[in-house]
C-alpha cells in the first residue's frame, strides 16, 4: 500500500506503528528520525526502522506516509520542519492525545498543505515509554479517533481510515473540540487524579510503610501514574480548560461522597456506590462487545 513511512519519533507509539504497518505488509521501507540519536539507533537495531534519518525533513523525503509520534507540544515545530516536502499525495498523521491544539498547530505550520494532515488519536498506550517497549499489537482492536477539518483532503482522510482499519482498529471521526471535551473526562482527568493520589501519599511521613503493603487494587488504580511526566505535562496544559472543568465536577462528586461517609446514612452511601459500580459494569460490557475486551 505504501512505499515509505517517514516516522518522526521512534518511541513506544511510533515504533509500534512501524512494526504494525510492517507486519501487515503495508509498507516497504521505514525511515525514522528521533530527537535522540541513540533512540533512532536502537530502533534500527531492533528492526523497527530500516534507515536512520539525520533530520525530520530527511525522514519525510521520498515518503508517501508520515507519522508524527512526538509530544503534542512539539507538533508545530515538527510540521514546520517538514512543510517543504509535504505534498497533496502524502498522508501525514499524528497520534497526539489532544486535538484542538494540534489542529491549530497544523494550520499555522502547514498552511497550504494542511489538507494532507489527518489528525489521529489511537486510544492505546502504556505506562512505559521507549522503543524497547514497541509492539506490533499495540494498536490492534483499539479505537482510533480522527478529527478532520474542512480543508482535510478526502483522499487522505479515506487513506487514513484504511490504514487504521487494516491495523485492526475501529475508526470514527469527531470535531477536535468534542474530542478534547470527551478525553478530558475519560483520560486526562484519570491521569491527573492518579498523579495527585500518589503525590498525596508520597507527602505522608509513613508513605514507605504504606506502599510496602499495597496490593492489586493500588496497582490497578495507580498504573497510569507511571506515565511519562513530560508527555502528561504537555497534555494537561494543552487541554487546560476542559481538564479544569472535569476536575471541578470530580471534586463535587468527591465532596458528595465525603458528605455521605461523614453522615449516618449508609443507604444513601450504598446508592452512590451502586450507581458508580453499575455505570462501570455497563461500560465494560459495551467495551467487551465492541473490542474483545481491549
Ligand atoms: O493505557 C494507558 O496507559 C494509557 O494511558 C492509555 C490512554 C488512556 O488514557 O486510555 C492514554 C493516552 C492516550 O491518548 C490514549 C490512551
Amino acid at each position: 500500500m505504501f512505499e515509505q513511512l517517514g516516522l518522526i519519533g521512534c518511541g513506544l507509539m511510533g515504533g509500534s506503528f512501524a512494526l504494525a504497518l510492517k507486519r501487515a505488509g503495508l509498507v516497504q521501507r521505514v525511515v525514522g528520525y528521533s530527537k535522540s540519536p541513540s533512540t533512532t539507533d536502537r530502533a534500527r537495531q531492533m528492526g523497527v526502522i530500516d534507515v536512520e534519518a539525520p533530520s525530520a525533513l530527511l525522514a519525510v523525503a521520498g515518503a508517501d506516509i508520515v507519522l508524527l509520534a512526538v509530544p503534542v507540544s512539539a507538533t508545530e515545530a515538527t510540521l514546520k520542519a517538514i512543510k517543504h516536502l509535504v505534498t497533496p499525495n502524502m498522508l501525514v498523521m499524528d497520534v497526539g492525545s489532544t486535538k484542538t491544539d494540534v489542529v491549530q498547530a497544523a494550520r499555522r505550520a502547514l498552511r497550504d498543505q494542511v489538507g494532507s494532515f489527518v489528525p489521529a488519536h489511537p486510544i492505546t498506550g502504556r505506562e512505559v515509554s521507549g522503543v524497547e517497549h514497541a509492539e506490533a499489537d499495540l494498536y490492534s482492536g483499539r479505537q482510533v479517533i480522527l478529527t478532520p477539518i474542512e480543508r482535510t483532503l478526502t483522499a487522505q482522510l479515506k487513506k487514513a481510515e484504511e490504514v487504521w482499519t487494516a491495523l485492526g482498529c475501529r475508526v470514527s471521526s469527531m470535531s477536535p473540540e468534542s474530542h478534547d471535551e470527551a478525553f478530558a473526562a475519560i483520560s486526562h482527568l484519570p491521569h491527573l487524579l492518579a498523579f495527585a493520589f500518589i503525590n498525596g501519599l508520597a507527602g505522608q511521613s509513613q508513605a514507605d510503610t504504606f506502599l510496602s503493603l499495597a496490593g492489586p487494587g493500588f496497582r490497578d488504580f495507580t498504573r497510569i501514574a507511571g506515565g511519562e511526566p513530560k508527555i502528561w505535562r504537555d497534555i494537561f496544559l494543552a487541554n487546560r480548560e476542559e481538564l479544569l472543568t472535569q476536575s471541578q465536577l470530580f471534586q463535587q462528586a468527591l465532596q458528595r461522597l465525603e458528605h455521605l461517609v461523614r453522615s449516618d446514612d449508609p443507604q444513601a452511601l450504598e446508592d452512590m456506590l451502586t450507581l458508580a459500580s453499575e455505570t462501570r459494569t455497563h461500560w465494560r460490557m459495551g467495551a467487551q462487545r465492541t473490542s474483545k475486551g481491549r
